[in-house]
């Protein structure tokens, strides 16, 4: 039975949390400061530690020197609205969540029901070390060298905690599957993983993508629309482009971290939710932060714990693992045994991937598609791949009736086939970043392979420059 211990000075407090945990079936232990914290420590020692951070005689922070790290104790920290900022150094601190006074009891409840049952996602992480060192794998990640190496033991620390990540790293690098290894492996898994690419949704539009809106809330909004906050209550939401975000925006986001409440546009009513977020951004933050793309509040909040995806020019022998797999993966689904013929392996080590894991993904699905159903070697396709596609008309023709969303879809689509392919031309005439450009042909799915066929490697640098 995991038993929990209640460290408050306020006793109509303690005896309020005593009372909904022992509904929760569990057993409870309560003290009003830390001498009788560490009392009771000795007594039994907790699954959980609910304790106030003001204590009369210190902090509740002091209570991790007296918690062996590998025990898996979870402690929540409690704390007023004034005092958020000492809750986010807590959660550095290994605390697992934190609650803002007056306490929600359905948040409270909410974390019980999360509380890992004991050892769970620790055994869990140790069996995807194991498996890294066999089949060098961790998850739904591969490579290990050693710069992956320290991602995953990042990862694997950060996973089972509340806390907020920041991933940053180049374009293609795996910031997605990264956050998506983070959902894997807390106890928000069985809940959703939404991903949400900022920089892709038109700033009118991301204000009720976010938080939703009420019917008649502004012209088209015909029905109600629940936001990604809402429709990813107890999971993860992955904020990819955070900079892209308007700041307007980061205000009310930053709001939500805080507070776990938000208000769906055209309405003046608090919808609690639950929500664990990644963010993470191809940009260098702290950069961003000066050039006032990002709120240096939601940087320092949403950087409770970041993680550096190092570029696939780092990863060494990681570039041929990751190939092989790739191409593994191509034989199995259409049947093939084909395998890389020296020449393309050299090749594979040499290049610097400016558009790291993705372009090599890309690069190994031509290399497949182009060698043909009779022979057993990929064909040997160049990296350096020159553009030429055919103009086709000069003029885009969008009905009444399609929706905002699908008259941008034609229009990237149609220009980007006007410039033949070639993406910085196509972001020049679009008056938009080249970032955002191919952020979108990730979105349109097939139409981005078809996009990224025919892109250049000064584009795909472009690219790689754009994100830095
Ligand atoms: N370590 C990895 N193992 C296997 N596949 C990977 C790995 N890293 C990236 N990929 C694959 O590479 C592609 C790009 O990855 P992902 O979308 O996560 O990158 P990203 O950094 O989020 O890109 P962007 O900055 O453009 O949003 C995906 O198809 C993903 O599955």
């Amino acid at each position: 039975m995991p038993h929990v211990l209640i460290v408050d000075d306020d006793p109509a407090t303690r005896e309020a949390l005593a009372a909904i945990i022992g509904e929760d079936g569990l057993t409870t232990a309560t003290a009003g400061d830390l001498r009788e914290a560490r009392i009771q420590l000795v007594r039994q020692m907790p699954d959980v530690v609910f304790t106030d951070l003001k204590l009369p005689d210190g902090s509740g922070v002091d209570l991790f020197e007296d918690l062996d790290p590998r025990s898996g104790v979870e402690v929540i920290v409690i704390t007023g609205h004034a005092t958020v900022e000492s809750a986010v150094s807590a959660l550095k601190m290994g605390a697992a969540d934190y609650l803002v006074k007056p306490i929600n009891m359905q948040r409270v409840k909410a974390i019980l029901s999360r509380l890992p049952r004991p050892g769970d996602l620790k055994a869990e992480i140790g069996t995807l070390r194991g498996e890294l060192r066999r089949m060098g794998r961790f998850g739904l990640m591969l490579g290990n060298s050693p710069a992956m190496q320290e991602v995953y033991d990042q990862i694997g620390r950060v996973a089972p905690t509340a806390a907020s990540v920041m991933l940053v790293g180049e374009s293609g690098t795996g910031k997605e599957v990264a956050a998506q290894t983070v959902h894997e492996l807390s106890l928000r898994r069985k809940h959703a993983f939404l991903a949400v690419n900022c920089g892709a949704i038109s700033p009118n539009l991301i204000e009720s993508e976010m938080f939703g809106h009420e019917r008649g809330s502004f012209t088209g909004a015909d029905r109600q629309h629940k936001g990604y906050f809402e429709r990813a209550n107890g999971g993860t939401l992955f904020l990819d482009e955070i900079t892209e975000m308007p700041v307007e925006l980061q205000v009310k986001l930053l709001r939500v971290l805080e507070t776990g409440m938000f208000m769906r546009v055209g309405t003046t009513k608090e919808i609690e939710t639950d929500v664990r977020v990644i963010a993470a951004t191809n940009r260098d933050p702290e950069q961003a932060v000066l050039e006032g793309k990002l709120r240096l509040d939601l940087y320092h909040r949403l950087n409770v714990f970041p993680i550096s995806l190092p570029p696939l020019r780092e990863r060494g022998k990681d570039v041929e693992l990751l190939a092989q797999a790739f191409l593994e993966d191509l034989n199995e689904r259409h049947s093939t045994r084909k395998h890389f013929p020296p020449a393309v392996k050299e090749m594979l080590m040499s290049y610097p991937w400016p558009g790291n894991v993705r372009e090599l993904k890309n690069y190994v699905q031509r290399a497949h598609i182009m060698s043909g159903t009779d022979s057993d070697s990929t064909a040997t396709v160049p990296l350096q791949i020159t553009l030429s596609k055919p103009a086709t008309g000069t003029a885009v023709t969008i009905p009444f009736g399609t929706s905002l969303a699908e008259a941008d879809r034609q229009l990237i689509l149609a220009t980007l086939d006007q410039c033949g392919g070639v993406k910085t031309r196509a972001a020049e005439i679009l008056g938009i970043s080249l970032k955002t450009l191919y952020n979108r042909l990730v979105e349109y799915g097939n139409d981005a392979n078809r996009a990224d066929d025919a892109d250049s490697t000064d584009e795909s640098r472009a690219l790689g420059d754009a994100s830095a």
